[in-house]
């Protein structure tokens, strides 16, 4: 019998009604969120509770935790593949941070719900299922974690929340989806061409943070950021251009030997230096700010978080 390991992390998937109406967002266990599935009955699930947190409750720490049980799922030669339940606003980031991290080829599959398993037309029941399928299908070995999620397999790299309640909540603007779920069968149609892992023992975050550009931003917004900050990505417009003001403090933090990345907050597309005037991705590029590719910045700062703490350079590590 094929066997997934199912991990819990909380999230509206594993959430509860109060009395007032609203969702409480990880208030139910693992077995008790299974029991309520009613999970296929043709694949044996083992399951951990891992967390019960609304996911923008977690902490990069937590991913650490994550990573281990999955590690430590993945020890048996007779798991097929995990499934990790989480909640959707913050899911793409896990998911990313699982796919830089976990070294095995098995599926991981990571999943959520944009309704409680309580209310009308739930997706929690679906999603999960699907993701169950999924985790042990030979065709998504070596595919890095993919995101189940209304019928659709995504790639964690690419995956972004697009829509903040609609049970259509995730797409991979300019790549699609890998695959597709149907009556239980998973149809594979592409599949990542390179699959990029490190590995982290015990790893030691850094604060990364992410500052969004915009025009008029003021060169004392940004210095403040800058200086709570161990590195920072900076959300640019375009092919990854700031306002002139910004280069003063971008300058001053790459002096200082923070690491700053550049994406841009198109949804397709690289940063590029394709323009020669003061704030283009050429001057800030010559000043040591690193071109962050067609990185989305909320991926960008996980992989920057994994570089740092792998002890690799993040000058290289977007190339
Ligand atoms: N749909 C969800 O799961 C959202 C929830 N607020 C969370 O924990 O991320």
């Amino acid at each position: 019998m094929r066997h997934v390991v199912l991990l819990t992390t909380g999230g509206t998937i594993a959430s509860t009604t109060s009395e007032n109406g609203k969702l409480v967002a990880g208030e139910l266990t693992g077995e008790e969120l299974a029991e309520l599935c009613g999970l296929p009955t043709d694949i044996q699930v083992t399951v951990r509770s891992v967390l019960q947190k609304p996911s923008v409750h977690l902490m990069p720490e937590d991913w650490h935790l994550l990573a281990t049980e999955i590690k430590q799922a993945f020890q048996s030669e007779e798991v097929d593949g995990v499934v990790v339940t989480h909640g959707t606003d913050t899911l793409e980031e896990t998911a990313y941070y699982v796919d830089l991290t976990n070294t095995d080829e098995r599926p991981v599959v990571v999943t959520g719900s944009q309704r409680g398993p309580e209310e009308t037309g739930s997706d929690a029941f679906m999603n999960l299922r699907h993701a169950i399928y999924a985790a042990c299908e030979p065709d998504l070995k070596g595919t890095g974690c993919v995101v189940v999620f209304n019928e659709r397999i995504f790639s964690a790299r690419y995956v972004k929340k697009e829509h903040a309640s609609n049970i259509q909540g995730f797409n991979a603007f300019g790549f699609g989806y890998l695959g597709i779920i149907d009556n239980d069968v998973i149809f594979t149609y592409q599949k990542p061409i390179r699959r990029e892992m490190y590995e982290l023992t015990e790893p030691r975050f850094k604060e990364i943070g992410i500052a969004k550009i915009y025009l008029g931003m003021s060169e004392k917004t940004l210095r403040a950021i800058i200086a709570t900050v161990d590195g920072l990505v900076l959300e640019a417009v375009g092919r990854g251009q700031v306002p002139p003001q910004l280069v003063a403090p971008i300058e001053e933090a790459t002096l200082a030997g923070k690491p700053i990345i550049l994406t841009t907050s198109s949804e397709e597309g690289k940063v590029y230096p394709t323009y020669d005037y003061k704030g283009s991705a050429h001057h800030l590029e010559q000043l040591g700010v690193v071109l962050g590719s067609d990185y989305d910045s909320k991926k960008a700062r996980v992989k920057t978080l994994v570089l740092t703490a792998a002890k690799k350079d993040v000058m290289h590590g977007f190339s």
